[in-house]
């Protein structure tokens, strides 16, 4: 089996970009130990302290936010990085090239039942000049459509990264006997159909008439109109849900919602949705807001939240029909597909 730096050199990037994933790749070894040790490292909890999204904080959010941070301040390719759980950038060194956005923990509610949770990343390139050496907010403003790299690592029974480049998207499986990260599916190919969703069903009285269309219609199995039987799956983190999508296939979404008005959707742009929807395009599946591709989003701020609908591509364009129907100018006003 190959190995991580093996596979890396097979591929040519420039250097600085592989020596970023491994920098990435390293510090998921760490934390997987973190994880994996839980209540006897005494990391399991909560702080008292939020994000500045409102979050409770978890003590893992922070341990793994402190990780990342350090290992990427010390990487020389990053000039500067994005987390889920700082309030603004963070600059790191003035001749990096690359800009670094990430959820250090992923799936924190899983983490006191000792259940998965991951970590998802997304590398963009430093675009713009930095006037007057500074870093600010804007240089992190582009769309998912100029990532470099993107994956995610899932600390569940075994290690796994998963890993895109543009090339395809890759698993590796961090062997617990050597530490390395071995290659295990080099061509990650999301079947187009499906008879598997993900959705947290306890928000259906407050989504958009387009998916408690779609929904109903999944619900009705063979004895409505899409004459079909559907299975539905919850983690509760988007990193074990969107490695089932890639596994086995499967429509993953966390829609628009009107449970609290001032904040219609759940996952972030820029630490989630964006590394996730190019995985899962790489793979071959479709990546939605219900209203425009993922990737094509133009962010306006660093944490934006965006509705997520991804996964195997018919299942998906079956989903975006029902948000294009007649209905659906009505619905949207209610709930812009894009703020923050
Ligand atoms: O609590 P819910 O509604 O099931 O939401 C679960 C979703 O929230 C998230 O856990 C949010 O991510 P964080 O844990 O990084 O805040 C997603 O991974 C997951 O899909
Ligand atoms: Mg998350
Ligand atoms: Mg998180």
């Amino acid at each position: 089996m190959q190995t991580l730096a093996q596979y890396l050199t097979s591929q040519s990037l420039p250097s600085s970009l592989e020596k970023l994933i491994f920098t990435l790749a390293d510090t998921s070894k760490t934390i997987s130990l973190a994880v994996r040790n839980g209540a006897l490292a005494g990391v399991l909890g909560a702080t008292e302290q939020e994000n500045i999204q409102g979050e409770t904080q978890k003590k893992l959010d922070i341990i793994t936010n402190d990780m990342l941070k350090e290992s990427l301040k010390a990487d020389l390719a990053v000039r500067g990085l994005a987390s889920e759980e700082e309030d603004h950038i963070v600059e790191a060194n003035n001749e990096g090239q690359y800009l670094v956005c990430f959820d250090p923990l992923d799936g924190s509610s899983n983490i006191d039942i000792n259940s998965l949770v991951g970590t998802i990343f997304s590398v963009l390139p430093m675009q713009k000049p930095v006037s007057q050496g500074s870093l600010t907010e804007q240089h992190f403003l582009q769309s998912g459509r100029h990532q470099v790299t993107a994956g995610y690592m899932l600390y569940g029974p075994s290690t796994m990264m998963a890993l895109t480049t543009g090339q395809g998207v890759q698993f590796f499986t961090l062997d617990p006997n050597s530490q390395e990260y071995l290659l295990t599916n080099d061509n990650v190919n999301i079947s187009p159909d499906t008879a598997e969703f993900a959705i947290n069903m306890s928000n259906q009285r407050f989504w958009e008439a387009p998916m408690q269309t779609y929904i109903d219609e999944l619900l009705l199995g063979t004895l409505g109109p899409r004459e079909k039987a559907f299975n539905m799956r919850w983690i509760a983190a988007m990193v074990g849900d969107v490695h089932r999508v890639l596994s086995r296939g499967g429509l993953f979404t966390y829609p628009a919602d009107h449970k609290n008005p001032k904040k219609p959707f759940k996952l972030r742009l820029m630490y989630e949705a964006n590394p996730m929807a190019w995985l899962v395009e790489q793979s071959g599946g479709k990546a939605s807001t219900g209203y425009e591709n993922i990737l094509d989003i133009e962010p306006e701020h660093i944490h934006q939240r965006v509705a997520v609908i991804l996964g195997s591509r018919n299942e998906v364009d079956i989903c975006l029909r029902h948000h294009q129907g007649d209905n659906s100018d009505e619905i949207n006003t209610q709930v812009a597909p894009s703020l923050v």
